[in-house]
């Protein structure tokens, strides 16, 4: 656990860059320091691994004072990634990952076995093993320097905006890939960004910070989302909240319908009254895998609802796992105005419509929203 206690840093010039701040990162968990611009987030991360010193207060790791260790030896046991990567670029890939395992005293046999591991570990192709940092895209880099922290196995890993470079979809895989991995590895992580969508996605714990170094709130992402503290935090939340905190309600025992679901070679006479009157179909095929939804004004001239024209469901949602967030989605872009509930295997349960979603979100469904 990483603890700050009632710290406080002034720079010469008067600048107060955080405030008494006291806080606990918990051990094996993600801790994101969020907020505006000069906010004191990465004074605050730099303070861990003692590249920056409180005016008062200390900062310790599990009860130890950083300042009482000798930093090279404090540095050796915390991983540090940052936006600008900074590999050597003289260095082959492997070697830079090697890097700390190098200056522990290993082998470099050793040091290259374990650096191959980890670039599997974060998705790099052995191949771009003897790469310079050059030869490599944004993103890659990004995973060699993950990679890189990880090498000597380190309890503790900071990270200071380390997505903040790449384009959106690489950002997207980079944070799945880190919490693959922190599924796996459970280090205590402290993680800067300024984006609050990136904090709710990694954060376990999100610290608000606003300017003049003043921690705003603390607590899990659901909690800022369902009670933000003030104005500032609901502000810096965004206008979808709401929407947001759907994503932590899950989908699971959503009421499903299932007569708008048909085979898609039932026959078309009667269809729509067997399916109660419904606007839309959804034909399935004999595994009940969805095929597409059907509108019951094109069912003249048809045989079976097969025939008519099928309109692309858009996603479905998984109602086992899926949050109330994605099940709304694919309401919203579905045509006919409906979600489609899958099991694992991608068989339909049932559909739920936008009312029928926002009616239940109303009840309260999945613990309310406020
Ligand atoms: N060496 C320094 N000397 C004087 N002031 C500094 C120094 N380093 C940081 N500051 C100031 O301390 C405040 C906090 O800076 P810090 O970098 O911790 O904020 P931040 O929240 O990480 O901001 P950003 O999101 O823009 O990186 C800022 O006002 C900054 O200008």
């Amino acid at each position: 656990m990483i603890t700050y206690d009632r710290v406080t840093k002034r720079y010469p010039d008067g600048t107060v860059a955080l405030d008494e701040l006291s806080v606990e990162c918990p051990a094996g968990e993600i801790t994101v320091f969020v907020g505006t611009s000069g906010g004191g987030k990465t004074t605050a991360l730099r303070m861990v691994n003692n590249m920056v010193e409180p005016t008062s207060g200390t900062v310790s790791i599990d009860g130890e004072d950083v300042r009482t260790r000798k930093p090279a030896q404090l540095r050796r046991g915390i991983g540090y990634v940052i936006q600008q990567v900074g590999l050597f670029p003289h260095r082959t890939i492997v070697d830079n990952i090697a890097t700390v395992p190098y200056l522990l005293g290993w082998n470099k046999k050793r040091a290259r076995a374990r650096a191959m591991e980890l670039m599997e570990r974060v998705g790099l192709p052995s191949t771009m093993a003897s790469r310079y940092a050059f030869q490599l895209s944004g993103g890659q880099q990004q995973r060699v320097g993950v990679a890189r922290a990880l090498a000597a196995d380190p309890p503790v890993l900071l990270m200071d905006e380390p997505f903040s470079a790449v384009d959106p979809v690489v950002r997207a895989e980079l944070q799945e890939e880190l919490l693959r991995l922190q599924s796996e590895l459970r280090k205590t992580i402290v993680f800067v960004t300024h984006d609050i969508d990136e904090a709710i996605k990694l954060g376990d714990r999100i610290g608000v910070f606003r300017t003049g170094g003043k921690l705003v709130q603390f607590g899990s992402p659901e909690t800022l989302l369902t009670d933000p503290a003030d104005e500032f935090v609901a502000a810096f939340l965004g206008r979808d909240r709401g929407i947001k905190r759907l994503s932590f309600l899950a989908a699971k025992g959503l009421p499903l319908r299932d007569e708008p679901v048909l085979s898609a070679d039932s026959p078309s006479s009667g269809a729509a009254s067997a399916a109660a009157e419904e606007a839309w179909l959804l034909a399935v095929d004999a595994e009940r895998k969805p095929l597409g939804w059907v509108s019951t004004e094109d069912l003249a001239g048809t045989a079976t609802i097969g025939e008519a024209p099928l309109h692309p469901i858009g996603h479905p949602f998984d109602v086992e796992t899926d949050s109330l967030r994605a099940a709304l989605d694919a309401a919203v872009l579905s045509p006919a105005g409906s979600a489609v509930g899958v099991d694992s295997g991608g068989a339909v349960v049932g559909v739920v419509s936008q009312e029928e979603l926002g009616a239940a979100i109303r009840g309260g469904f999945g613990g309310g929203v406020t």
